[in-house]
């Protein structure tokens, strides 16, 4: 499978909505974008997910992310070409507020994640996935759940059992982890992945390119049903 590697892009926002990548470095017109957006607590390290992902290493140090970054990555799934645009939302209340909204538009997809090690993050994940009920985020959205830094073996205070009744409660699939060590359980690679192939069958947001190099998301109508199974 011939995949394409592509920098970290951050995310910024104008009235209409619209979003421009900084990098200047943009897709061909018209490709399919998938949004995929990856929440959870501060530090369960949702910044070393998506960057594993998109940027194929892990990386040398992080901040609190301030609002949303986004990095993409260009996949090469059955002989087409598809972006994945993974939205790496900030875990800490006072960082997200202002951007709370722009995170839940056109949502194809949701990765929910908590930190092995920290049994409150995993308690957490009730009010994050009530947060995604009060977006109105459609029932249909393929979601999966990410126990992240399970290289930490001698730390982890979540039983797999326990986030697995977690997991089938809330009908998603389960993977653990790490960002850190791709050699650890699932990889993140593989993740993703997954959920790329899944995706592919939905509509996707198409891709206009405006002469201003600005990147405007409209979406498709959806389809009446989608099966995530
Ligand atoms: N050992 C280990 N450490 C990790 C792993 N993933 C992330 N970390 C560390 O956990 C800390 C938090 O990682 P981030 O990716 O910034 O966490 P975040 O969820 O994006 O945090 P916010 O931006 O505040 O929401 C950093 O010190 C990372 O180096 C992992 O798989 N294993």
């Amino acid at each position: 499978m011939a995949e394409e590697m592509e920098s970290s892009l951050e995310a910024s926002f104008s009235s209409s909505g619209a979003v421009s990548g900084a990098s200047g470095f943009l897709p061909p017109a018209r490709s399919r974008i998938f949004k995929i957006i990856v929440i959870g607590d501060s530090n369960v390290g949702k910044t070393c997910l998506t960057y594993r992902f998109c940027a194929g290493r892990f990386p040398d140090r992080t901040e609190a992310t301030i609002g949303v970054d986004f990095r993409e990555r260009a996949v090469e799934i059955d002989g087409e070409r598809i972006k994945i645009q993974l939205w790496d939302t900030a875990g800490q209340e006072r960082f997200r507020k202002s951007m709370v909204q722009h995170y839940y538009r056109n949502v194809h997809a949701v990765v929910f994640v908590y930190d092995m090690t920290n049994m409150a993050s995993f308690h957490s994940l009730p009010s994050w996935i009530e947060e995604c009920k009060q977006h109105l985020l459609a029932n249909d959205i393929p979601r999966i759940l990410v126990g992240n830094k399970c290289d930490l073996r001698s730390a982890i205070q979540v039983p797999t059992d326990l986030a697995q009744k977690f997991a089938d409660t809330h009908s998603m699939p389960l993977f653990e982890t790490s960002a850190k060590n791709p050699n650890d359980n699932d990889h993140v690679e593989a993740i993703f992945m997954t959920l790329a192939h899944k995706l592919k069958s939905h509509k996707p947001l198409m891709l206009s390119q405006p002469p201003d190099n600005e990147i405007i998301l409209k979406p498709e109508p959806k389809p009446a049903t989608t099966c995530w199974c």
